[in-house]
């Protein structure tokens, strides 16, 4: 059965006039009638009248409508759902309706369209006709104010829909809107990189160009990871069936300059995610770490760098292992050490057991989809509690540049698939120790014309060098154990003569 909406069931073009004139001098007798009525009639009588005349009126008018308010009676945040709708309609409005609105989004890059006030679209659902129309209350009202004007409009959508296809609207329809809508906001939504400035989080406008296709690690490794993300991602459902948070927890460990930040931006572009760069040092104590992570959003990573440098996470205070960390950090990883924050440090009361209880039980209260990320330089130096499968459910190496990981970064820094010199790069690579931060800063264009190879000679050269000097410590180190095997063999000699 075809069913159509009462106020599209309009009459044709030419008989149009006089059904309005028709209709017009109806709802005018009506309305003079019911004028009349009430003044004569008593007042238990006219509410007996006006609630029969809304039932009948329900009983013949077969539609259904659901109004979807801008704001809540508090008018402080934005009706998610009318959000939600408002991008589930917009390639609808932009195909039927005739009045548009526009808006930019994502540094003004892309348009998004809405309808206009006083329009109406059409949608279907499992074959069901549903429409929707779009209205504002109130009005700008002028004030003296300094800000000119104070706006207390607000818009609404109304959904309209027959009576008989009440289960399906409101039990599946409206989730698929809500859904679908939220979905389009994430992918027009600019993506935020959030930092914590002690307990609160400021954030700018996340942009980072990184991708997997940038990122230079083993290739089968690479598409195991980008699975991985993209199962978890589009998992919701295995989720709940399993009773399980919708959480993963990742834990990328290598030297310094080996891509895990650069990683990191890869997820969250390829997942649409928010970046929430949490500094441990800076948080106060469990108190303030519980709260910032409260307000974390859904389709976030958390990320915690250098987690072993961050806090004494074995329960001590950091300050018992301050100088042993300055000593054997330095070494590896000089800048680190400039950015920590000694004033933070001394007043951060974070505990091991503060960040496991989060991790376990907070996130399975709060729901939502979020990646935590924790890097480090040193794995050996992180409490085994810690990183256990169940928290950290994935353990990523990033390591040194081997041949496969220097055909991505030649391909991206100088768009070549092959070279003659490409052979002795790939052996000298697996013979040294070359982070791809090292590489890649000889791919860098050395000059205007960008010369491939000036680019790889001077990446030949360094990793030559690299080699003689590892020869060289291992010809040292040779040496030393004959000498200390020399020195031991004679004092166990003179010993024995003893
Ligand atoms: N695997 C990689 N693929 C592509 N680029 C890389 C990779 N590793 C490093 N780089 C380049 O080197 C620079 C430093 O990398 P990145 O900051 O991601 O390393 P990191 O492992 O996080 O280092 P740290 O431990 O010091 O934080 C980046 O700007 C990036 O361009």
């Amino acid at each position: 059965m075809k069913i159509d909406k009462p106020t599209m069931m309009a009459a044709s073009v030419g008989g149009a006039s006089s059904v309005f004139a028709h209709l017009g001098s109806v709802i005018a007798g009506a309305m003079f009638a019911w004028a009349i009525l009430q003044q004569f009639l008593p007042q238990d009588l006219r509410s007996y009248v006006q609630k029969y005349s809304q039932r009948f009126f329900r009983y013949v008018y077969p539609y259904i409508q659901i109004t979807f308010n801008e704001y809540g009676r508090e008018r402080l945040m934005r009706s998610e759902a009318y959000s939600a709708i408002e991008n589930y309609l917009s390639s609808r409005s932009s195909s039927q309706a005739k009045r548009l609105k526009a808006d930019l989004v994502k540094s003004n890059q892309s348009l998004v369209l809405s309808m206009d006030d006083h329009e109406e679209v059409s949608d279907q659902y499992n074959g069901v006709k549903i429409w929707w129309a779009c209205g504002t209350r109130g009005s700008k009202v002028q004030s003296s104010s300094f800000h000119g004007a104070t706006v207390n409009e607000s818009g609404f959508y109304k959904l309209t829909f027959h009576k008989m296809h009440r289960d399906l609207i409101l039990e599946q329809y409206l989730n698929h809107v809500l859904r679908q809508g939220k979905e389009i906001r994430f992918k027009n939504q600019q993506r935020k990189l959030y930092t914590n400035n002690g307990w609160f989080w400021t954030h700018v406008v996340f942009e980072h160009p990184a991708t997997f296709d940038t990122l230079a690690m083993d290739p089968i490794e690479k598409q195991e990871i980008i699975d991985d993300l993209t199962t978890f991602s589009n998992n919701e459902d295995f989720y709940k069936r399993i009773g399980r948070a919708w959480k993963r927890g990742y834990l990328l460990f290598g030297p310094p300059g080996t891509g895990k930040s650069t990683m990191i931006a890869a997820m969250a572009n390829l997942l649409n995610y928010d970046i929430y760069d949490l500094e441990l040092t800076a948080v106060r104590d469990n108190t303030s770490l519980r709260r910032l992570l409260i307000e974390t959003s859904s389709k976030s990573i958390i990320v915690i760098e250098d987690i072993d440098c961050s806090l004494d996470l074995t329960g001590q205070r950091k300050k018992k292992k301050k100088a042993e960390e300055v000593k054997d950090g330095e070494a590896t990883n000089p800048e680190k050490r400039v950015e920590k924050d000694p004033e933070g440090e001394k007043a951060s009361r974070v505990t091991l057991s503060g960040l496991l209880n989060f991790i376990d039980g907070l996130w399975s209260s709060c729901g939502g989809e979020r990646l935590l990320v924790f890097t480090t330089n040193h794995i050996k130096k992180l409490d085994p509690a810690l990183i256990r499968k169940g928290r950290m459910d994935k353990h990523v190496e990033l390591s040194y540049c081997r041949s496969e990981a220097f055909k991505v970064l030649a391909k991206n820094y100088l768009l070549i698939d092959a070279h003659h010199l490409f052979d002795d790069i790939g052996k000298l690579l697996n013979e040294v120790d070359l982070t791809p931060a090292d590489v890649a800063e000889h791919l860098m264009p050395k000059n205007a014309s960008k010369n491939v190879d000036v680019c790889l000679k001077s990446l030949v050269g360094a990793l030559e060098e690299a080699k003689e000097a590892k020869l060289k410590g291992e010809e040292n180190s040779e040496e030393v154990k004959a000498e200390t095997k020399d020195m031991v063999f004679a004092s166990s000699e003179s010993a024995e003569s003893d």
